[in-house]
């Protein structure tokens, strides 16, 4: 049962859970305006490092304000348990919003704002789930976000639990050239066999290659990278960059959240946080992997991850095990999106493909830059 009454808000009706707690749509008795109000969860999830994080997640956004990225409003603790009220997105995750069959839930377009040049639901389908897990053992800062884990080099492996199953991506090592200049122009598109059988349940082509489901695809990532372009300028790196992390309301609107585990740069801790890995794991740029210091085209990364699986309807990189997760983002090349999807939009694919390049030198720099390739 939900509380009826968290602090000065009314509580109306459960919006969903994550790992922390639960978000629900709540009325603030002094506006009457409607907003979405986080509550860590009561149990055992509920520990220091979560309440850390929750207000670290409203002092960084407290100050931001950007049509892209989610406004905080306050702060609280009800009954011994911390709570943030936040702006309420009538919408849905980006994953939900781009679903196949999901036009129905949407407003026809029109109802938004085109895109002009760049002025500058946690559900449990989505991902591999949060992770915060000590890679070593030595001195670290239990300050953080390190978490209960065990600390021996094994990992929880619930964070796995929604795992989609594993592909053999074997059948792809040695036919993909992805090119290795840096320009788009130097992406060689795949050869158009041979293509591994899509798994069971896979969307079909056709479908994921809907104009319509392109252009709100589009229209979104260009949303998502003028946020990125502003959190980044204000030194910010979001660190958990997730299709379940971004929202579009009704009207189209894109709006990036949880910040929960956001970095300031200029925080030296941000940058020098060896040994520690925050963040989910499907969505994981190689250098937050190896615990090396993190910055915005760490993010560009994980945009990458997201665009590839929005255009593939894979995920680059597959495994069972967390282990040979992190071998293949470290050592090998995904199959080119092309290759998955031979109708695929081939300047999609190949944004993607420099988004998700191993070195952080050789992908993208800026969000502007991913802006201007995707409005080519
Ligand atoms: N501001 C909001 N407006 C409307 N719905 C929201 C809002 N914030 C969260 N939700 C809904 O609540 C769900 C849970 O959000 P929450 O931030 O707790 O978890 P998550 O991001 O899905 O997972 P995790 O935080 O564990 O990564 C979201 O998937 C979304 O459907």
């Amino acid at each position: 049962m939900p509380p009826k009454v968290i602090g000065p808000y009314r509580v109306l009706e459960t919006l969903g859970s994550g790992g922390a707690g639960t978000v629900y749509r709540a009325l603030d008795r002094r506006t009457t305006d409607e907003v979405a109000l986080k509550l860590l969860s009561a149990g055992p999830a509920r520990d220091a490092r979560a309440a850390r994080r929750l207000a670290r997640e409203f002092d960084t956004l407290v100050d931001l304000s950007h049509p892209n990225v989610v406004k905080v409003f306050e702060s609280g603790v009800h009954q011994g348990v911390p709570y943030l009220a936040m702006e309420l997105i009538e919408g849905l995750t980006l994953r939900h919003y781009l679903d196949l069959g999901s036009d129905d839930r949407i407003s026809p377009p029109g109802g938004h704002t085109p895109r002009s040049p760049l002025s500058v639901l946690r559900t449990a389908d989505d991902d591999f789930g949060p992770s915060s897990h000590r890679i070593s053992d030595d001195s670290m800062d239990e300050s953080e976000d390190s978490d209960d884990s065990p600390h021996d080099g094994t990992f929880g492996l619930e964070a796995f639990a929604e795992e989609a199953p594993s592909e053999d991506l074997e059948s792809f090592a040695g036919g993909a050239d992805l090119g290795s200049d840096d320009s788009l122009e130097g992406f060689a598109l795949p050869p158009p066999t041979p293509r591994a059988p899509p798994p069971e349940g896979a969307p079909r082509d056709e479908d994921l290659n809907r104009p319509e489901r392109l252009g709100r695809l589009k229209d979104a990532m260009l949303q998502i990278c003028e946020a990125l372009a502003y959190i980044h300028g204000h030194g910010l790196v979001h660190r958990d960059l997730k299709p379940s992390n971004i929202m579009v309301d009704d009207d189209r609107q894109v709006r990036l959240m949880d910040f929960g585990l956001a970095k300031f740069l200029a925080d030296d801790a941000a940058i020098t946080e060896a040994g520690k890995l925050v963040g989910t794991y499907r969505y994981m740029a190689p250098e937050q992997i190896l615990g090396e210091p993190l910055d915005g085209r760490s993010d560009l990364y994980s945009l990458g991850v997201i665009l590839y699986e929005l255009l593939s309807g894979r995920p680059p990189f597959d495994a069972n095990t967390p282990h040979e997760l992190w071998r293949q983002v470290l050592e090998t090349e995904p199959p080119p999106v092309l290759a998955l999807n031979l109708h695929g939009d081939p300047q999609l694919a190949r944004v993607a493909h420099r988004l998700i390049r191993k070195e952080p030198d050789d992908r993208f720099q800026t969000a502007e830059e991913v802006y201007e390739a995707l409005s080519e």
